[in-house]
């Protein structure tokens, strides 16, 4: 590919990019959902609740980002709160080979989760059935869920309680790239309102 096709595309990519999150920001709504999703995380971190995250593929890291920037740190020192993603590797093998994939993250659900704990389940089709489950899973234990979603939002759309939502139809990596920017923010509010 010759410099100036690989030049057009690397502009192309970054061009597309600031249009998606140009759309986003234009719609006070998401910003609203943002601030409701970073308050009901605040009040079961306060309430000595916690956060279970689940996603698959980059939704995974970024579920993994989201939780150990809260039990780690993310800009400042702070004490340490209650976030895990639901990655355990013989948890998941152990689940995927005897009751199948689609329940790698319900069965974690069903044996962390409890009543005040929120669910940040991330899939950018909404569509996902390892991460339906484990929203349905999440308000059987009657935790609150909390959704990064793309496209039209798919069936997990229903099952949240506040979802926030990139309505973006194209690759998931742009919708991706939005959420972990609403993940940054939304660890920067949670800091504000539980330190
Ligand atoms: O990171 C990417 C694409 O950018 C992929 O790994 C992507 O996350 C995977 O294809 C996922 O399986 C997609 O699942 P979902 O977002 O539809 O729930
Ligand atoms: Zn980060």
């Amino acid at each position: 590919m010759p410099d100036s096709a690989l030049t057009n595309l690397i502009h192309a990519e970054l061009s597309e990019a600031r249009a998606v999150l140009d759309g986003f920001l234009a719609e006070p709504a998401n910003l609203a959902r943002i601030a409701e999703a970073a308050d009901v995380f605040a009040t079961s971190l306060r309430a000595g609740g916690k956060a279970l995250t689940c996603g698959n593929g980059g939704s995974l890291c970024d579920a993994q980002h989201f939780a150990e920037e809260l039990s780690g740190r993310y800009r400042n020192d702070r004490r340490a709160l209650a976030a895990i993603a639901l990655t355990e590797a013989s948890h998941m093998t152990c689940v995927a080979n005897d009751y199948g994939f689609e329940f790698v993250f319900s069965r974690f659900v069903q044996a962390l989760g409890h009543p005040g704990d929120v669910l940040l389940a991330i899939s950018t089709s909404g569509n996902s059935p390892n991460i339906l489950r484990a929203a349905e899973a999440a308000k059987e234990a009657g935790m609150r869920v909390v959704s990064l979603t793309g496209k039209d939002g798919g069936q997990l759309a229903g099952l949240s309680d506040v979802e926030i939502r990139v309505p973006h139809f194209g690759y998931a990596d742009r919708i991706q790239e939005i959420h972990i920017k609403v993940i940054h923010i939304l660890i920067l509010l949670i800091e504000k309102l539980v330190i």
